[in-house]
């Protein structure tokens, strides 16, 4: 049969209950991408295979990160778009950090995975990951991940849900694209965030690892923040309440977050509630947080939040330089509107 197209796609595996079977000590990676690519038949596509990793995604950390980000840099020419198959677990903070380790990529990179592995006969992965490569073969460049039928931008997205095929959501943003009866329809208002075809692609896999993310609930000691920066931590995010809203009284979380931001430790933060943004200038509880020098996360998901920390701080961004970065949208993964 002849081909639909020659688009040329690289398939990066990297383990997940994607390529997972059954073992005595529960599920564990153990299919490659050969084996994935060919349990989903043909695709119209000319598909080279690489297995980078095999791992659960729990176990995927920021060296893991700079792996992956390294491979797509150094293998992404002559290719149309890349494919990677990663676990469900932390997708969304691969895909977040992807986006600032590789600003101004020049394809689409689309992350995909599964929450039935490949082998099983009502898998959600066939569909994922063809899916995948249908993203992978049309979207303008940029990182994504595709999901039950869905092609999201991947600093947006936040997994919601531990075992149903709808596992991802786009926060704040609409999905970039859906799978209907038509084929890919493309939502064109979110696409203008993707980087165009002639941005330069950088690699940069440095980031600090010596950060903090805390959700804060009532009791909470603000002890521990001091207690976290006396033993190395460089920077916080704290999932305050609502709109950012953080307590003074009795244990007295503005103070703490003051003394902490007075000795050089940028402290950023986001909401506990999913959706929308925060909004320090409205209560008195969040605008005293931020005299004392707090930096809103705005719409972010804490997963870029802490991703962008991350970064930013390996850059060797010093509290000012942080805050400057927090207010700029690198590659559509926060709306400023001030
Ligand atoms: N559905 C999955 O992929 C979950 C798995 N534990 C992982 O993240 O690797």
């Amino acid at each position: 049969m002849k081909k639909m197209t020659n688009k040329r796609i690289l398939l990066l595996s990297t383990g997940g209950t994607i390529a997972s079977v059954a073992s005595e000590e529960g599920l564990i990676p153990g299919k490659s991408g050969a084996e994935l690519l060919h349990t989903l038949g043909g695709l119209p596509y000319e598909i080279e295979v690489k297995d980078i990793l095999s791992l659960d995604s729990s176990n995927i950390q920021p060296e893991e990160w700079a792996f992956i980000a390294e491979q797509i840099y150094k293998l992404r020419r002559g290719f149309d778009g890349i494919v990677v198959s990663h676990g469900t677990d932390t997708m969304a903070y691969t895909a977040s950090m992807l986006t600032f380790m590789l600003q101004g990529i020049d394809l689409p990179v689309v992350l995909t995975g599964s929450q039935v592995p490949m082998q099983a006969i009502l898998s959600d992965a066939p569909d994922n990951l063809r899916v995948a490569f249908a993203a992978a073969a049309t979207c303008k460049p940029g990182i994504y991940i595709a999901f039950n039928r869905q092609i999201m931008r991947g600093c947006r997205c936040v997994k919601i849900r531990t075992t149903g095929f709808d596992a991802f959501k786009s926060i704040n943003v609409d999905p970039v694209a859906m799978v209907t009866s038509d084929g890919i329809d493309i939502k064109h208002k979110d696409f203008e965030y993707v980087p165009s075809e002639h941005a330069i692609c950088t690699l940069n896999t440095k980031v600090e690892t010596h950060v903090a993310m805390i959700k804060l609930f009532p009791g909470f000691d603000p002890a521990v923040l001091s207690a976290m920066v006396d033993s190395g931590v460089k920077g916080i995010v704290i999932e305050a309440y609502g709109l950012g809203g953080m307590n003074y009284m009795r244990r007295n979380m503005v103070k703490a977050i003051g003394e902490i931001i007075q000795r050089g430790v940028p402290v950023v933060a986001c909401s506990q509630c999913l959706y929308e943004r925060t909004d320090l200038t409205k209560y008195e509880v969040g605008r005293a947080a931020m005299l004392e020098g707090a930096i809103s996360g705005r719409d972010m998901t804490s997963e870029s939040a802490v991703t962008k920390l991350m970064w930013a701080l390996g850059q060797g961004m010093d509290l000012e330089d942080v805050r400057a970065f927090f207010n700029k949208d690198i590659a559509g993964e926060v709306t400023i509107t001030d």
